[in-house]
């Protein structure tokens, strides 16, 4: 029998300092999130992130938490719901750090009687942090503790048509009766070296204003083209005028170069240029979550304001809307009927 494993980020299990410290320790420890060797990675992680982070990342998740729990977890299981209600293959949910585990998910499926997965990254952008880390972490459990299930990926969809039109509709929606100059496109931020490391080529990506323009295989992997692409495409769907819209990174940690341009900087870059009013939407994110909530809805609105500008406008992530969830069962029942018709054949 088949079944699918929806998989998000995860968050601390409350908003208590220890247990941000404990998820922290966890998604930072990982070596495709901070991919330096181990030593340096808890000198880095346990010997200084970890030691002001928490306390700090704690306070913004109080502003952002909801009674339910973590507006990014809470919002998954909302999706996880409303797919399942359109189909018959049972749905389980996960999270690749904290405590709704991987292994959790897909014993969760096996005890249906699921010997057949479809894993879905819920990021619509390809990374080494995000789906990479989960479809290593699939593989490793696969081996250790489900050998006998088969186990297949859904890829990045930042191109699906499908995708697109929701992506679209949803900003169309929000922005029918809002006036606005500017529409940024705020995607989390990765370090520049993560393009590079998942160059397939070994040779295409630059960064550079021409490489994610320029067609290679590389694309396949290159988080930084797929974000343009998004934008590009969301653009030509709502027929945006070249010079009203623009697309940055948010999310910054540390020291090394992150992609560019920087959400932050762009905000305040708009105020004191003159922009009165500008929307934001985050298409990195399928959920509302920390960076969107606070980062954005709060702390960029601030940025906007100090800098002279008046109305900032937030596009809500994808969540669970009707539209989406159906994109999503389209994508599970396409899975479904391809491999019935192998059985067939
Ligand atoms: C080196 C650090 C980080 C990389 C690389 C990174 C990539 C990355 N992250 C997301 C999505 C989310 N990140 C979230 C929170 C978050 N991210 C980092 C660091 C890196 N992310 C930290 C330290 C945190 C925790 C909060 C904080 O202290 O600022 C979240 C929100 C989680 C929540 O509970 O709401 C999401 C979602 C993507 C898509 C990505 C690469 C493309
Ligand atoms: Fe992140
Ligand atoms: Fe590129």
């Amino acid at each position: 029998m088949k079944g699918v494993l929806l998989v998000n980020l995860g968050s601390p299990d409350s908003t208590n300092p220890k247990d941000v410290k404990k998820y922290l320790d966890e998604f930072l420890m990982d070596p495709r999130v901070i991919d330096v060797p181990f030593w340096f990675r808890s000198f880095l992680v346990r010997g200084i992130i970890l030691n002001t982070r928490p306390k700090k990342s704690a306070e913004a998740y109080q502003k952002i938490w909801w009674d339910e729990g973590s507006p990014l977890i809470v919002l998954s299981e909302r999706l996880q719901k409303k797919v399942q209600e359109k189909t018959t293959v049972p749905i389980a949910l996960a999270m690749r750090y904290g405590s709704m585990t991987l292994k959790k998910g897909l014993q969760e499926l096996v005890d249906q009687g699921v010997d057949e997965v479809l894993t879905i990254p819920l990021y619509p952008q390809f990374a080494m942090a995000t789906t990479e880390t989960i479809d290593v972490r699939v593989e490793e459990l696969k081996k250790e503790f489900f050998p006998q299930l088969q186990i297949t990926s859904l890829p990045a969809f930042y191109n699906k048509s499908e995708y697109i039109e929701v992506l679209s509709k949803s900003i169309a929606e929000k922005l029918k009766n809002v006036d606005y100059e500017h529409l940024l496109f705020s995607y989390h931020g990765v370090p520049e070296r993560h393009i590079r490391k998942s160059d397939i080529t070994k040779s295409h990506c630059k960064i550079d204003g021409s490489c994610c323009i320029t067609d290679s295989p590389a694309h396949e992997f290159c988080y930084r083209h797929q974000c343009l692409k998004t934008t590009e495409l969301v653009a030509e769907k709502l027929n945006l005028q070249a010079g009203t819209y623009s697309s940055s990174f948010q999310s910054r940690l540390g020291f090394d170069p992150w992609l560019k341009p920087p959400t932050d900087r762009t905000i305040e870059r708009m105020g004191l240029n003159g922009v009165k009013k500008m929307a934001i939407v985050t298409p990195a994110f399928v959920s509302d979550c920390l960076e969107t909530l606070e980062e954005i809805a709060m702390e960029g609105e601030e940025i906007f304001h100090e800098a002279g500008g008046k109305e900032f406008t937030v596009i809500p992530c994808l969540n669970d809307r009707d539209d989406w969830a159906e994109v999503v069962t389209g994508w599970i029942d396409q899975w479904r009927i391809v491999d019935v018709k192998t059985a067939i054949a």
